[in-house]
């Protein structure tokens, strides 16, 4: 992966303002959180970064590759995957359909949406490799199973292996731990240092668990109300005078 650069990124919504002149960058391989409190606009700064909104003002770029051009399917193509904070996959199909899902944005047009036709011979590939995915989160034992009628913490994984099967670098995930016990939560995020460590994948991580946050993450950057406060490491932010105010509402 190369660098993801967003350079006083700006987004409007008629008079109020989502994201205000935001900067930072996530470094190749490295494990990013993107932490604020509700409202911040940690998920309109994952919309800017997937295509789906446009900023007002500011550049997102991804090494040369200036993303604000893109459509999203061409910024997943490039290497850019997410996971949704509500998964958006449908609950009659198995695991691996779902997953397959992920192989869409990877050919040209996309297999299933475009109706470009594939060969038995790459249906398999594509298959072999969604299972592999699928192994490699845990839930191997789940792939030929209706999504429906598995436990949400599984569901939440097999919507991680779509994003993964887009072969990104960089993995955004949105409040991957929301609606997740303990034990699952703790399971996460020995699978996300996995991704980064064993995959080599880079991930920009939105969560509001500051315990999973603290514990995982190399570099985190605050918001608060569309503004970046603090940026550094997690031990940096913790103690930042305007973090704890942000998350407190107090005077330190
Ligand atoms: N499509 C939209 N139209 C209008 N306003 C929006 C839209 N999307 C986000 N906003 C507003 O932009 C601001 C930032 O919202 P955003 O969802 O990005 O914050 P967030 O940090 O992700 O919050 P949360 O932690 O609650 O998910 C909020 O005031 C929100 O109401």
């Amino acid at each position: 992966m190369t660098e993801l650069v967003l350079q006083n990124v700006s987004l409007r919504f008629g008079g109020l303002i989502a994201l205000d002149d935001i900067s930072f960058t996530v470094s190749p391989g490295s494990l990013h959180a993107l932490i604020g409190p509700n409202g911040a606009g940690k998920s309109s700064c994952f919309n800017v970064i997937s295509g789906l909104y446009r900023p007002t003002a500011g550049t997102v770029r991804l090494g040369v590759q200036d993303l604000l051009r893109l459509a999203p399917h061409r910024v997943a193509r490039l290497g850019i995957g997410r996971a949704f904070q509500n998964t958006a996959l449908s609950p009659h199909s198995t695991v691996l359909d779902n997953v397959l899902l992920g192989r869409h944005a990877l050919t040209r047009g996309g297999f299933l949406a475009g109706g470009l036709r594939l060969t038995s011979r790459q249906e398999r590939l594509h298959a072999a490799r969604a299972r592999e995915i699928c192994d490699f989160l845990g839930i191997g034992a789940s792939v030929d199973r209706p999504l429906g009628a598995l436990p949400y913490g599984v569901a939440k994984l097999a919507d991680i292996a779509r994003a993964l099967a887009t072969e990104p670098s960089l993995l955004l995930l949105d409040e991957p731990a929301a609606g997740l016990n303990t034990d699952e939560t703790a399971e996460l995020a020995a699978m996300i240092g996995q991704i980064r460590t064993d995959l080599d994948i880079a991930v920009l991580l939105v969560e509001h668990d500051m315990e999973l946050v603290m514990g995982i993450a190399d570099q985190v950057t605050v918001l608060d109300f569309g503004r970046v406060i603090a940026d550094g490491t997690p031990a940096d932010v913790q103690t930042d005078p305007d973090v704890v105010k942000a998350y407190l509402g107090v005077t330190t």
